[in-house]
């Protein structure tokens, strides 16, 4: 970024607030980033969480990487640049997310530590939960739902992350998932932890 862009540029701050849009929805607003290899169960477990949120009048919204690509980051590949990119800008509209009040989910798999701490550092630090979807892969191959990974074992894609490309776990995540628990399991235990969290 061109820092001097932002010379001439001043932020206005508006009367209507995250404070204020807080205190209508009675509910916290922050981040549940989370990272996990393709096929881990990320969307899976993000948009089955958001469903009991949903019942239970918690204002969401699930950013997840498939949906982002068609639109919003359609430009980018995946070489590490593009990925870092593409968390960057994600990261920017979580943060816009949770300005407007909602409890925003993300799903990517964001596999470098360092763009992870990035977008943690974009949000803020206190907005932002790293969740970890901790799925063997040779599990997430057996799933291989797209093909991706028998796709990548037959090289036609060359930069599949697990086989070509890295996965770096989580150093210390907020919150770790066994991806090879069951959904219920997993997301009443996630319901759980989130559940402090939310009392304003
Ligand atoms: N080369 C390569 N590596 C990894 N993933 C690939 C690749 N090519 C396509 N896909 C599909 O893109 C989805 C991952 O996109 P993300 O935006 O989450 O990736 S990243 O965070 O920028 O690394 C990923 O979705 P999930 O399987 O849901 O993780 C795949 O469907
Ligand atoms: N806890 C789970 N137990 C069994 N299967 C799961 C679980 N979570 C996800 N799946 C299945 O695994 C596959 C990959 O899940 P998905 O949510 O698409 O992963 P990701 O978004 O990380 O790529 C899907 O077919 C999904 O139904």
């Amino acid at each position: 970024m061109n820092i001097s862009n932002l010379k001439n540029v001043f932020w206005h701050k508006h009367y209507i607030d995250k404070k204020l849009r807080i205190m209508r929805n009675q509910h916290n607003a922050f981040v549940l980033w989370f990272t996990g290899l393709s096929g881990s169960g990320k969307s899976t477990i993000a948009g089955f969480l958001e469903h009991l949120l949903y019942q239970k009048k918690i204002n969401t919204y699930l950013l997840d990487g498939d949906n982002i690509r068609t639109g919003l980051c359609k430009d980018l590949s995946f070489n590490i640049a593009d990925r870092q990119e593409n968390i960057r800008r994600v990261a920017e509209v979580a943060k816009l997310m949770v300005d407007a009040g909602l409890l925003v989910l993300v799903t990517l798999i964001s596999p470098y530590q360092k763009h992870r701490d990035q977008a943690k550092n974009i949000i803020g630090k206190k907005n932002f939960l790293e969740i970890f979807v901790n799925t063997p892969i040779n599990i997430c191959k057996e799933r291989d739902p797209k093909n991706l990974y028998l796709k990548s074992l037959k090289g036609e894609i060359n930069d599949f992350t697990g086989i070509q490309e890295e996965y770096e776990s989580p150093d210390s995540p907020d919150y770790n998932i066994d991806g090879t628990e069951s959904l219920d399991k997993i997301s009443k235990k996630l319901l759980k932890f989130l559940y402090k969290r939310l009392i304003t």
